[in-house]
């Protein structure tokens, strides 16, 4: 069967875009199909392996498969310039980040490519939750048995809809009995079955093949009233039922929400790509993307989504990395100041340090080695490349430099003075004139950086050519820095340079920059 549904928008009501979008659906299906377990995919993405469903079941459907909310898919993307110079395919992300995240509760939730349960998706709370006592439960579990960790309600029947009072129920979910009464229904029938021994709330062998009543006219009504926009009104939808509003990553938070209530996720890489995509290829739009992200970053840091106040079904593990994601436009400004400080010392002629004392060199060592370890390990787990390994570097530092050091002023703006600024909207659309004025207030800082440190090491240069006792040892420190700054820098001005063809990158970047230079880069 399949239904296309188009939700009813309104002047006057919000339609909360992908999120209200996705909320309207869930009713819908609640109605007409009541499946226990929902497939997400973005109109940008299409199904590459039709055997991943089975998989992801698999995940859903086992012995202890009744405490995963959902299954996440990476996302694999068509149509990239096979030098990712812009990290557009995210590899570090959805081959070592993510696949790290499995081994604590679960990854994030990336909206697409993503298989849920239903009845993680309202709001209820997993079969079995535990409760995790912060860091010292997490580090010695062996050797303390966790006193805190408290089993739910031993569940003969984890979800029973008679605990809640039949009031409430209607105001969590909204008027429709339909909706209501398929809840119990889809919970049952997304258990596992109950032939293994340790099951102990299973679905009997056969419970779903009795068949269903046909749709009647009644049904299609229901389902066309539950798409109404005024539906929603006084609910709980979108606060603590289906997809959560008022975030642009809404799906992240929905996540979130799912672990911080205890459910797990699973994140399943098949053999062939399960889910194919398209998604920004040039500079414009990746980096449009970024400051998208990185103010969804910052709404979450300033929310009550915080992991700082995640409950204690998170396991304090999964809470690093949710607060990392909060905090990693701020460290953009950390970043700056390293893009800033070879130029500096070539400028005033004095290196970084002022001695190499043998601790410096020490630490020095010590620190370049572990991070370097970290690196090596990082791409020999994951299985990518070297190369791809240095895309996501380049482009850490070029989101840090642009898109994160912005997000992070408007995010102040917004806390500190109830300033909104209008362009962290989520745009759909390519380069017209606002978005030329959006990408030039982006990258003028990575332009800033690149020149300065060019004209840094002119300077540097000359100085030592000039001097008497020439020191070029602290010369070329100073270069090497100047020169690693700008290595990372180069997929921007590469970028810039895409469209002008034969300019030359000086003579680009001295040039003071029109509009019309950054609409739309790259492919060329
Ligand atoms: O008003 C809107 C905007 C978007 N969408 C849907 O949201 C998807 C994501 O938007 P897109 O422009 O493709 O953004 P991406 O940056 O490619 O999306 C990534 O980041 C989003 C969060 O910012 C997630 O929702 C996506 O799943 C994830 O792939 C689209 O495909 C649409 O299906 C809507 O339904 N309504
Ligand atoms: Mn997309």
């Amino acid at each position: 069967m399949l239904v296309y549904v188009s939700r009813e928008k309104r002047p006057g009501y919000d339609h909360n875009k992908k999120a209200g979008a996705m909320n309207a659906l869930v009713r819908v299906s609640a109605v007409m199909s009541n499946a226990p377990f929902i497939l997400k995919l973005d109109c940008d993405h299409y199904v590459y392996n039709s055997q991943a469903f089975r998989e992801g079941m698999c995940f859903m459907m086992d012995g202890s498969g009744d405490r995963i909310g959902y299954v996440q898919f990476p996302q694999r993307f068509e149509g990239i310039d096979p030098s990712d110079l812009y990290a557009n395919h995210n590899t570090f992300f959805f081959d070592v980040n993510m696949r790290a995240l499995d081994g604590i509760m679960g990854p994030v939730c990336v909206g697409t490519g993503c298989l849920f349960r239903r009845i993680a998706l309202y709001g209820f709370d997993p079969p079995r939750f535990k409760e995790h006592g912060g860091c010292s439960s997490c580090c010695f579990r062996q050797r303390r048995k966790i006193k805190s960790s408290v089993a739910a309600p031993e569940e003969t029947d984890f979800l029973r809809m008679e605990d809640y009072d039949e009031d409430e129920t209607y105001k969590k979910f909204g008027r429709s009995s339909f909706v209501i009464n398929s809840i119990p229904i889809a919970e049952f029938q997304g258990r596992p079955l109950s032939d293994y021994p340790s099951v102990k709330n299973g679905r009997p062998p056969g419970a779903l093949t009795i068949p269903r009543d046909i749709l009647d006219a009644y049904t299609i009504a229901e389902a066309i009233s539950v798409i109404s926009c005024d539906y929603e009104n006084k609910t709980e939808w979108g606060r603590r039922v289906g997809w959560i509003y008022g975030s642009v990553t809404e799906d992240l938070v929905t996540g979130y929400q799912m672990h911080s209530r205890g459910w797990k996720s699973v994140y399943c890489i098949t053999k062939r790509d399960a889910f194919r995509g398209t998604t920004s290829i040039n500079l414009t739009d990746r980096l449009h993307q970024v400051l998208r992200w990185s103010s969804a970053s910052i709404e979450i840091f300033f929310s009550r989504n915080n992991a700082l106040l995640a409950s204690r079904r998170m396991k304090f593990l999964q809470k690093i990395p949710y607060l990392n994601l909060g905090i990693c436009p701020f460290i953009s400004i950390f970043l700056i100041v390293y893009c800033f400080l070879p130029a500096l010392s070539l400028f005033s002629g004095q290196f970084i340090v002022q001695e190499l004392s043998l601790t410096f060199l020490t630490y020095l060592l010590a620190i370049s080695l572990t991070t370097s370890t970290l690196a090596v390990l990082e791409i020999k787990w994951s299985g990518i490349s070297l190369e791809e390994w240095w895309w996501n570097e380049q482009f850490w530092l070029i989101g840090g430099t642009s898109a994160h050091i912005i997000a992070m002023l408007q995010g102040l703006l917004k806390v500190t003075a109830g300033i909104e600024t209008s362009f962290i909207l989520k745009s759909m659309s390519g380069g017209n004139d606002v978005d030329d004025f959006k990408l030039t207030s982006l990258i003028i800082l990575p332009i800033v950086i690149i020149m300065v440190n060019l004209i840094a090491i002119v300077v540097g240069f000359t100085r030592a050519i000039y001097s008497e006792i020439p020191q070029w040892s602290r010369i070329l420190g100073g270069v090497l820095f100047s020169f690693w700054v700008l290595a990372h820098l180069y997929p921007c001005a590469k970028g810039l340079m895409g469209r002008k063809g034969r300019t030359t990158a000086i003579v680009f970047l001295v040039r003071p920059p029109r509009h019309h230079d950054f609409a739309v880069v790259g492919g060329h």
